[in-house]
């Protein structure tokens, strides 16, 4: 890459040797050029560095306990009902790519600040389509969809191509030159790079502003994740160093980043795919009726053993369309792996994309079959254990496994109970994709909703 040695990793046990039984050569991730350039993406927990990292990682993780999980059904079924009500519109299309990026903003947008960003009313639909699009015109809303609007930009110019600032495309050619160019390149008016910074000094302020208050406010909860932060750092549980309120931003926002596209657009996959493969659909809806009346709410242990069908139709949606498919990692040592020894900042890539449509492990693989994850089937036997590794792998796989996965069984769980869904004629065939940071569709979801009778 450029001037930069990478390998990548298509193999199971290869991925297992880099993420598992190496991991203390390869502990941390190689930074692409785009990040160099952007503080607040470096200081939260993707991107931060050995020792710090280990620390922040192990704070965040003890406010990860599956008690505090559960005690979100409440909060994230509320947004899933308010962004589901009447969405059956007799002739016309939704687009579902929009609603499950609201509802999957909205939902981190509380659990992780606290604030209600107000996407998923159903009353404000429009503004909040208007919000969620606007940002391609730069119109200026009230003030939290500006700031979802500057969170979304910023998220987009996180290009991993070359559509990306020249200083990014610099960084991948000379590296060394990347940043004096960036802080020439910055103050020339109509460069990307300024448009950038901008962005992201706007994105900083409003950070550092809400961190400030919540910091001040003695009467915080711990409902939220920036309040949880700030409790164990006032407790003393983590030194004062660990989180300093740039860390805390950036950590917070992060959540906001890596937890909306994510799941939104896994939400919108498996959606899209069962609206494709009716009989799926009706072994779907047959298990969440047979759970019970539509309103008893599940909770998260019922989401946890209940469901055996959709949580099939969730791995299988996600070995299909994998949202993150490359996992990156540098060498912090010189090591070796599968026989080959890599030099001390050699950068490793794990193609799980390419893991996950491999038919040495998944026969068949451009078939929609969520039956190959039935624990019991030959298939599934027969796998390698990390052939399927969507959320990474190792002691730096997501953190938010867990959270994203109860907040997609709530929300498709609530769905089938009210409607079906059947893929709209504007609907270009083959679906076409994109690529920036994560996976996307390029031209969104459009899909005919049918109200179903009780
Ligand atoms: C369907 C949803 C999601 C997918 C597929 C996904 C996927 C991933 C992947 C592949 C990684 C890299 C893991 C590795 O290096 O082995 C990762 C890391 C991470 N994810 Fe997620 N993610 C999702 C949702 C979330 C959510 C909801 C959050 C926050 C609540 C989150 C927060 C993070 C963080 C903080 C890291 C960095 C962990 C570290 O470096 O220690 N993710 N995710």
């Amino acid at each position: 890459m450029g001037r930069q040695p990478l390998i990548l990793v298509a193999d199971p046990e290869l991925c297992k040797e880099v993420g598992i039984k190496k991991f203390k050569d390869i502990p941390n991730r190689s930074v692409p050029s785009p990040i160099s350039a952007s503080p607040l993406h470096q200081k939260g927990l993707f991107f931060t560095r050995d020792s710090r990292w280990s620390t922040m990682r192990n704070t965040i993780l003890s406010v990860y306990q599956p008690s505090h999980l559960a005690s979100l059904v409440p909060m994230m079924q509320s947004f899933i009902e308010s962004a589901t009500e009447n969405l059956d519109t007799p002739n016309e299309d939704m687009i579902f790519s929009d609603l499950s990026l609201r509802l999957a903003t909205d939902v981190i947008g509380e659990a992780a600040f606290g604030v209600n960003f107000g996407l998923s009313k159903p009353h404000s639909v429009c503004e909040s389509i208007k919000s969620v699009n606007s940002v391609k015109n730069g119109d200026d809303d009230d003030e939290v969809s500006d700031f979802i609007n500057q969170h979304i930009y910023s998220t987009t110019q996180l290009k991993m191509d070359l559509s990306g600032s020249f200083s990014i495309i610099l960084g991948l050619l000379a590296p060394i030159l990347q940043e004096p160019f960036r802080q020439i390149l910055k103050r020339i008016p109509g460069t990307m790079d300024r448009k950038i910074e901008s962005i992201n000094e706007k994105l900083s302020g409003r950070l550092d502003e809400i961190v400030k208050r919540r910091m001040k406010d003695k009467n915080r909860t711990s409902k939220n994740f920036l309040s949880l932060i700030l409790n164990a750092r006032e407790s003393k549980l983590v030194s004062e160093n660990v989180f300093s309120p740039e860390y805390i931003s950036a950590v917070t926002y992060e959540h906001l980043l890596a937890g909306s596209a994510t799941t939104a657009f896994t939400l919108s996959s498996i959606v899209y795919l069962v609206a494709g493969h009716l009989e799926v659909e009706k072994k779907l809806l047959q298990e969440i009726d047979e759970f019970g009346p539509s309103d008893k709410i599940p909770t998260a242990q019922d989401l946890h053993d209940s469901f055996p069908y959709l949580d099939q139709v969730i791995k299988e949606a996600m070995r299909f369309y994998t949202v993150s498919p490359l996992v990156a990692r540098e060498t912090s040592n010189e090591v070796e792996i599968g026989g080959y020894l890599l030099p001390k900042g050699t950068w490793v890539w794990l193609a799980i994309g390419v893991l996950a449509k491999d038919p040495r492990n998944f026969p068949d693989p451009e078939k929609f079959k969520p039956e190959r994850f039935d624990p019991k089937c030959e298939e599934m036997k027969l796998r390698h254990p990390y052939a399927f590794i969507p959320f990474g792998i190792g002691p730096r796989a997501c953190i938010g496994q867990k959270f994203s996965l109860q907040e997609l069984k709530l929300t498709l769980i609530h769905l089938y109970r009210k409607y079906v869904f059947r893929h709209s004629l504007n609907m270009e065939k083959p679906v076409e994709m994109e690529y920036g940071m994560v996976l996307n569709f390029k031209h969104g979801v459009k899909l005919r909703v049918i109200r179903r009778t009780q």
